[in-house]
């Protein structure tokens, strides 16, 4: 552990395009900037570009969890994989010190064909740890699932959220430095995101650095603790998750962040059942 006070995320000025080789600029009507999406651009040699990351300054260090917020296209996934190092900046820098485990499409690296026993190594390998260690870790993440038989199965005769499940079970159970979390663990039943949730707030505590992009305030708030709202490619607020919740949704999602926090910090502390409305609404969109 003697690394983690060095593990850090740093990126000066980066930015991100992606030329569109087969758009025609002049289909495209000029400066017109809708809510959604990136902001299309073209070079000298007039290809079209998406701006999907510009001038984003990102200073992260041990400790940090961050939630990214932000319409559709607006750059969050782009930002998740320029700091796991998918990515390579256009322009400016980044660098990434530490061990990255991306979670990006939580069914990725995984196999249709083979078991979910298979599956679970493998995710686990793909994500950074050894065939050995993932074995220590299976029995915990076979009970943690509790698919019992299933895992036996080939994963293509699972549900979504049996997939997930069994994602979730991996993902919570290694040992990452810096942990990049894309959304997508909403499939699950209330219940078992409620038991998922004090798993992922384990590894958020063991990891060295989070960044969380997600639709869904309740996670960011569980998960959380400062929040940026992406805007377009650029960095338009960095702040605690609740007054940038208020700036990018208003008062009302706000008031919600603050009595899930709350309600997280109530049950983080031990003092159950104080009468406070049962906890969290634990599903949301
Ligand atoms: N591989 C790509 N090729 C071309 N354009 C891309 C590519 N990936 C992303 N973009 C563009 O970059 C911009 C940012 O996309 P990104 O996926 O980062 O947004 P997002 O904030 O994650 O959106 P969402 O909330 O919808 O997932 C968008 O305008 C998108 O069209």
């Amino acid at each position: 552990m003697g690394a983690s006070s060095e593990v850090r995320v740093d990126t000066w000025d980066a930015c991100v395009d992606f030329p569109i080789f087969d758009a025609k600029t002049r289909s495209l009507k000029k400066s017109v900037l809708g809510k959604a999406g990136g902001v299309i651009g073209s070079t000298e040699s007039n290809v079209v570009v998406v701006e999907a990351l510009k001038n984003v300054n990102l200073h992260l260090q041990h400790g940090d969890r961050i939630g990214l917020v932000g319409h559709n296209g607006a750059g969050k996934s782009t930002l998740l994989r320029l700091l796991s190092g998918i990515y390579e900046p256009t322009r400016g820098a980044c660098t990434i010190r530490g061990r990255v485990a991306p979670v990006f499409d939580l069914g990725v690296g995984m196999d249709p064909e083979i078991s979910g026993y298979e599956n679970i190594i493998i995710r686990g390998m793909f994500l950074g740890m050894t065939r050995k260690e993932m074995l220590k870790k299976i029995d915990d993440i076979a009970e943690f699932t509790e698919l019992g038989d299933y895992l036996q199965m080939p994963l293509r005769t699972y549900s979504t959220g049996m997939r997930v499940r069994v994602a979730l079970g991996v993902v919570t159970s290694i040992d990452p430095e810096i942990l990049i979390l894309d959304e997508g663990i909403g499939a699950v039943d209330a219940e078992f995101m409620k038991k998922a949730r004090v798993r992922l707030q384990a590894l958020v505590e063991r990891s060295g650095i989070l960044v969380f992009a997600s639709h869904s305030n309740e996670f960011l708030a569980q998960l959380c603790d400062r929040a940026l709202w992406i805007d377009h490619g650029e960095v338009r607020m960095d702040g605690g998750i609740e007054e940038v919740v208020e700036a990018y949704e208003g008062p009302t999602a706000a008031a919600h962040v603050r009595k899930v926090i709350a309600s997280t910090q109530q049950e983080d502390s031990g003092t159950t059942g104080s009468g406070t409305g049962t906890g969290t609404d634990e599903a949301s969109a």
